[in-house]
C-alpha cells in the first residue's frame, strides 16, 4: 500500500518527499535545490497566526525547515505524523524546538550557526560602539532640543581602545565579534565557557579564560553570546550587575531570558552599570511602553542579528542541505546535536 501510495505520488510531482516552509521569511533564493528535489509547501500567515496554518499543512510531510520563532512541540510533531523524518532550523538558538521531545521520537534536528555568525557579529559591535558611545541619549538631546555646543566634556563615553573585552560564551559569534574588536585596539579578551578553547585561539585573540566572577569584575564591555539553557536563564541578576565596573557596558545578542530584565533596568537606572546594548530582550517583541525603553543609556535593536539578506539565503541553503542529507539517512553538514 505504502508503495502503491509513494507511485502514485511520484506520477503526479515525481517527488518522493514533502516539505514544509513553516516560515513566510524563508528566501526562494535558498530554496532552489530543495524544489528540485522535493514538492515544497509554503505557509503564507506571519507568526503568530501561522500556528493553525502549520499544523493543517504539516500533516503527511517528512520533513520542515523551522524559520520561525514559535515553538516545534509534540502538537506539531503529532500533526505531522509518522512519516516525519528531519528538521532545520535556520538560527544558531534552538530554544523554540522541544529537543527532548525530537530526541524521544529519533528525529534529527540541524541548525545553521555558521551562517549567521557574521551578521551577529557585526551587529554585536554595532551595540556596543552604540551604547559606549551614548547613541540613544545623543538622539534624544537633538530631539529634544538640548545639543550643547558651549562645553566639550559633554557627552563622553567609553573608550573602546585598550580595553577588556569580556565574552560569556566565546564560541563562532564571540570569536567573530573579538575579530572586529582587534580592529579596535582593545587590550585583553577574557572569556567564561564550559570548556576551554584551543590554545591556537587563545593566541589568536589574546583570550584568558576566566571564572565568571572574574569575567564581571575586570571587564569593561561584557558580551553576552550564549545559548539559553537552564544553567544561563536569569545568570545575568542583580548579584553579577554589582560585580560590574561601574563604567561597564553590557552587550546581549544572545537570548533575552539569559539576563533578569528587572535586575538590568535598575542597574542602568541607578548607573550602577554604564550602558547597556540589547538585540534579544523579554518579551520579543518588546513593548513601547516597557520601562526599558525610558532609559537613555540602553540601546535596543529588534532582535535583527542575523537580518542580512545574504544572511537568510545562506542559512535557507544550509537548512536544504541539512533536509536533504536527513532524507537520505544521513549525516546533516550541521547538526544541532
Ligand atoms: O540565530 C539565532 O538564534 C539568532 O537569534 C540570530 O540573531
Amino acid at each position: 500500500m505504502k508503495r502503491i501510495t509513494n507511485t502514485l505520488r511520484n506520477m503526479s510531482t515525481n517527488k518522493a518527499y514533502k516539505v514544509l516552509i513553516a516560515h513566510t521569511d524563508v528566501p526562494e533564493e535558498g530554496l532552489k535545490v530543495l524544489r528540485e528535489k522535493c514538492e515544497v509547501i509554503r505557509i503564507v500567515n506571519d507568526y503568530p497566526k501561522n500556528r493553525a496554518e502549520i499544523l493543517e499543512k504539516i500533516k503527511g510531510v517528512h520533513a520542515a525547515i523551522w524559520g520561525g520563532r514559535d515553538l516545534l512541540n509534540a502538537e506539531v510533531l503529532d500533526a505531522a505524523g509518522p512519516q516525519f523524518k528531519v528538521v532545520s532550523t535556520m538560527s544558531s538558538g534552538i530554544n523554540n524546538v522541544d529537543v527532548p521531545e525530537l530526541k524521544k521520537r529519533g528525529i534529527p534536528l540541524g541548525s545553521t550557526p555558521a551562517m549567521l555568525v557574521v551578521a551577529v557579529a557585526d551587529l554585536a559591535v554595532g551595540l556596543l560602539i552604540a551604547a559606549a558611545r551614548r547613541f540613544q541619549e545623543g538622539r534624544r538631546k537633538i530631539d529634544s532640543n538640548n545639543w550643547e555646543t558651549h562645553h566639550r566634556n559633554w557627552m563622553l563615553g567609553q573608550d573602546i581602545r585598550d580595553s577588556t573585552v569580556g565574552f560569556y560564551g566565546f564560541g563562532g559569534i564571540g570569536q567573530a565579534i573579538a575579530k572586529r574588536l582587534s580592529g579596535f585596539e582593545i587590550g585583553r579578551v577574557l572569556y567564561t565557557t564550559r570548556s576551554r578553547v584551543s590554545e591556537d585561539i587563545e593566541k589568536k585573540f589574546n583570550a584568558t579564560k576566566v571564572d565568571f566572577n572574574t569575567l564581571l569584575a575586570e571587564s569593561d564591555f561584557v558580551v553576552i553570546a550564549s545559548p539559553l539553557t537552564p544553567e544561563t536563564e536569569g545568570l545575568f541578576n542583580a548579584t553579577a550587575f554589582n560585580k560590574m565596573k561601574t563604567t561597564s557596558v553590557l552587550v546581549n545578542i544572545g537570548r533575552g531570558k539569559i539576563v533578569n530584565q528587572d535586575d538590568l533596568y535598575e542597574a542602568l537606572k541607578s548607573n550602577r552599570i554604564f550602558a547597556a546594548g540589547l538585540d534579544v530582550m523579554v518579551p520579543e517583541p518588546l513593548r513601547s511602553n516597557d520601562k526599558l525603553l525610558a532609559l537613555d543609556n540602553v540601546v535596543v535593536t529588534p532582535h535583527v542579528g542575523y537580518a542580512t539578506k545574504r544572511t537568510r539565503v545562506d542559512a535557507a541553503s544550509l537548512a536544504v542541505q541539512n533536509i536533504l542529507k536527513g532524507l537520505a539517512g544521513e549525516p546533516m553538514p550541521s547538526p544541532a546535536y
